[in-house]
């Protein structure tokens, strides 16, 4: 699985760790930024980078890391096509992945300890969608109102 991470300062350790954690789970990761540390960064070009990047790169996952891990995944959530969900706690990481089939997910590096928050995103890249007929729907109806704004 390739994974399209991004991240800003106060996420910025974070990405790190789990750009290892992923990796040494055997999948390929992709940092859009931030490139290096910078204590007064602004997030929303790096999300917005990751999950144009996982748009563009069907099958792929992203995830978006921030102190809190909202306004990451609001700027996620601007991207036609990506659902990003906000993950902060192991059953909201699973249910991303079996009932949205968020594509994206965010994680508030200030909110869990480093082991918890790679723990969230394991599970995350690690569940498959349901497919089950009523969460298909229900996604296709969101789909459809963003279609319909042009
Ligand atoms: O979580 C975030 C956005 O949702 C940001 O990481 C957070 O707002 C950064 O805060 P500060 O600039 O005060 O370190």
């Amino acid at each position: 699985m390739r994974v399209h991470l991004a991240a800003d300062h106060a996420g910025f350790e974070l990405k790190a760790a789990l750009a290892d954690a992923l990796a040494a789970d055997g999948h390929e990761v992709v940092d859009h930024g931030a490139a290096a540390y910078d204590a007064d960064d602004d997030y929303p070009a790096y999300c917005i980078a990751a999950a144009e990047a996982v748009r563009d790169d069907p099958g792929s996952l992203g995830i978006v890391i921030g102190g809190s891990g909202n306004g990451e995944q609001i700027a996620a959530n601007k991207v036609e096509g990506i659902r990003a969900a906000l993950i902060h706690s192991t059953e909201t990481a699973r249910l991303a992945r079996e009932h949205n089939d968020a594509q994206v997910a965010g994680i508030g590096a200030r909110m869990h300890t480093p082991d918890a928050a790679i723990e969230l995103a394991r599970i995350f890249v690690g569940t498959p969608f349901s497919n089950n007929p009523r969460h298909v729907r229900r996604i296709e109806q969101v789909a459809a109102y963003d279609a319909a704004r042009g």
